[in-house]
């Protein structure tokens, strides 16, 4: 049973990235003495091998599937009922595919302590009620609780192997999480700008499309990094057009400048389209095959960007976009992306 003084940090979400930040969680809840030690991580049960995932996270304490090879610590504990994961929780971790955090939000409705609050690593945005809105406000809207956001260059196996690097958090709420998620090797930054840390993380994925696929047409490091330019002012651009307060030097933190070259270096989204290029298949088709059930977020993006902007009459103010949406979706050739922007 938890000591109500104590903050009990929960992670909704187990895949590549929510395994990862597990093992900095389970780490440093241990280090101070305001929290819990047991930090319970929601499983979307599977069977693997043979055996539910939950079981196997909870006695090989590897997640085997989304982050193999890397030892969570013992004090992450694996839960496939959601509700039986946020009981008693103060702090919850949101670290889920963005297609699912709706339905997630409608089963936790009216079942959260009285003092949770979340933070959101999840990288997109959120189009069901016909408007733009932030994941981190969908989620705030759903549960009647605060919540920040975490985003930054962070690919997570580099992170699982303790390489440093940075991130962003918002100064709204996520100083209670900094705590938690800090590490030497994970340097988290604090800054004022929720939107901008959060369509950061979102959008940098469609940029990622799109580098991946000048990769595939091998179009050489010029072609890509004008790309990766004209997409960063789109980036900007987008939201400075619905977020009135979003600041220009958010661009140039870990969320902004440093997440575009990491993703359009080192990413899934860049990958599976450079494969779309290479093999002609489709980007469903090759997320299934490339990526063992890890989720592409950076197609989704560009569909919800374009249904916005097609809903603003804006859809010529952003070119690029416009193009990775097209190539996506409406059988535009890749090789005549460069031409629409
Ligand atoms: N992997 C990375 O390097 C990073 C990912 N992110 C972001 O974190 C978020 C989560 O991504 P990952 O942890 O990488 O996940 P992932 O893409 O590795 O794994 C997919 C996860 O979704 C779960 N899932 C499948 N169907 C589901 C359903 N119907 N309902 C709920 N969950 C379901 C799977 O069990 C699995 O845990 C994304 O928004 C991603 O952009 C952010 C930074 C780094
Ligand atoms: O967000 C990420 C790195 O910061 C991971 O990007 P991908 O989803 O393209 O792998």
């Amino acid at each position: 049973m938890s000591q109500p003084s104590k903050e009990k940090v929960c992670l909704i979400g187990s895949g590549n990235w929510g395994s990862a930040i597990a093992k900095i969680v389970g780490r440093n809840v241990v280090k101070f003495d305001n929290y819990d030690s047991e930090v319970r991580m929601w499983v979307y049960e599977e069977i693997v091998h043979g055996q539910r995932l939950t079981d196997i996270i909870n006695t090989q304490h590897e997640n085997v599937k989304y982050l193999p090879n890397v030892k969570l610590p013992d004090n992450i504990v694996a839960v496939p009922d959601l509700l039986q994961t946020v009981q008693d929780a103060t702090l919850l971790v949101f670290v889920i595919p963005h297609q699912f955090v709706k339905g997630v939000c409608e089963q936790l409705k009216g079942k959260l302590h009285p003092n949770a609050r979340a933070i959101s690593l999840i990288k997109g945005v959120d189009i069901s009620n016909g408007g733009l809105n932030l994941i981190s406000d969908m989620i705030q809207e759903n549960l009647e609780i605060d919540v920040s956001v975490l985003m930054g260059a962070n690919i997570a196996s580099e992170v699982a192997m303790e390489n440093f690097c940075e991130s962003t958090i918002d100064r709204k709420n996520g100083e209670a999480f900094h705590k938690a998620l800090h590490s030497p090797y994970f340097r988290v930054a604090i800054v004022d700008d929720v939107a901008g840390v959060e369509l950061c993380g979102a959008l940098k994925n469609v940029v990622a499309i799109g580098a991946g696929l000048i990769d595939g047409l091998k179009m050489g490091e010029n072609t890509k990094a004008a790309i990766i330019r004209i997409g960063v002012m789109e980036m900007k651009k987008f939201s400075q057009t619905f977020y009135k307060g979003v600041k220009d030097e958010t661009f140039l933190e870990s969320c902004g400048i440093a997440d575009v070259i990491t993703t359009c270096f080192g990413g899934r989204n860049r990958r599976v389209a450079e494969a779309r290029v290479r093999t002609g298949k489709s980007f469903e088709t090759l997320e299934k095959e490339m990526l063992n059930g890890q989720k592409l977020q950076g197609t989704l993006t560009a569909k919800e960007v374009h249904e916005i902007l097609k809903s603003k009459n804006m859809v010529k103010e952003f070119p690029f976009f416009t193009a990775v949406y097209r190539v996506c979706y409406e059988g535009l050739a890749p090789k005549n992306l460069v031409d629409e922007i």
